[in-house]
């Protein structure tokens, strides 16, 4: 999955990823995180998500990622908002009131640009990443956060069914990128109603990441 592959899925406009409401699990599990209304919380590879709205209603500030700029023009767009847009290294930063999206390649972005966060939150993002790209994006969300909590929401299904992404990512998986920096704790595990796209047995399993106590 290069970056042409998501260019290409915004153009086309294949994002069937792409949910009209805010999610569920998000909306159950937001209480987990040790937030309160006015922090900070980074939305990694955000696409357009709703749920950006949602947290922005919530009094939350967010920040976001996103490789498209087509995805970031519809995101204000469907906010109703007018972004400040700003050069920040080689991505470029998209802002309005509480919102700052960075627009490019996550992995050229810096702590000092991406600034504090609070907790994050991951939906369709790291099971969005072939393998061999998983330990790189789960180092760099380390270091732009400073472990900081993180919600997120994986598939599980037989990874021969159905060709990524998004990418079946069990405990195991979870465990490899992030045992080293934080404890890991199952929240809620959800059938896919209808299975992944309508044809693959498969559950939404939520998950809490702590950073290790020193
Ligand atoms: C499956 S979509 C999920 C979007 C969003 N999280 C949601 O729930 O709708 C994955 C997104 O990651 C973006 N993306 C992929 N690789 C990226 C990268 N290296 N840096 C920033 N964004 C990336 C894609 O453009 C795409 O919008």
């Amino acid at each position: 999955m290069d970056a042409a592959f998501w260019h290409n899925k915004w153009a086309q406009k294949d994002i069937a990823f792409h949910e009209l409401q805010p999610n569920p699990l998000l909306v159950r599990w937001l209480e987990t995180l040790p937030v309160q209304p006015g922090d900070r919380i980074f939305v990694p590879l955000c696409g357009k998500s709703r749920d950006i709205a949602w947290l922005l209603s919530k009094g939350y500030r967010v920040a976001g990622a996103e490789l498209s700029p087509l995805a970031i023009e519809a995101l204000f767009d469907e906010l109703a908002l007018t972004p400040t847009v700003t050069a920040a290294g080689k991505l470029t930063r998209f802002s309005a009131t509480n919102l700052d999206i960075f627009v490019g390649d996550i992995l050229d972005l810096s702590p000092s640009q991406l600034g504090e966060v609070d907790a994050l939150y991951d939906r369709a993002a790291l099971v969005a990443l072939p393998e061999a790209m998983r330990d790189q994006y789960a180092r760099q969300l380390v270091k732009l956060t400073d472990r900081a909590s993180q919600l997120v929401i994986c598939f599980e299904y037989d990874q021969q069914q159905l060709a990524g992404p998004p990418f079946a990512i069990n405990h195991d998986e979870l465990a490899r990128l992030y045992h080293q920096d934080y404890d890991i704790t199952s929240l809620q595990i959800k059938e896919v109603a209808g299975g992944l796209k309508g044809t693959c047995a498969a559950l939404e399993h939520v998950w809490l990441l702590s950073a290790h106590r020193a």
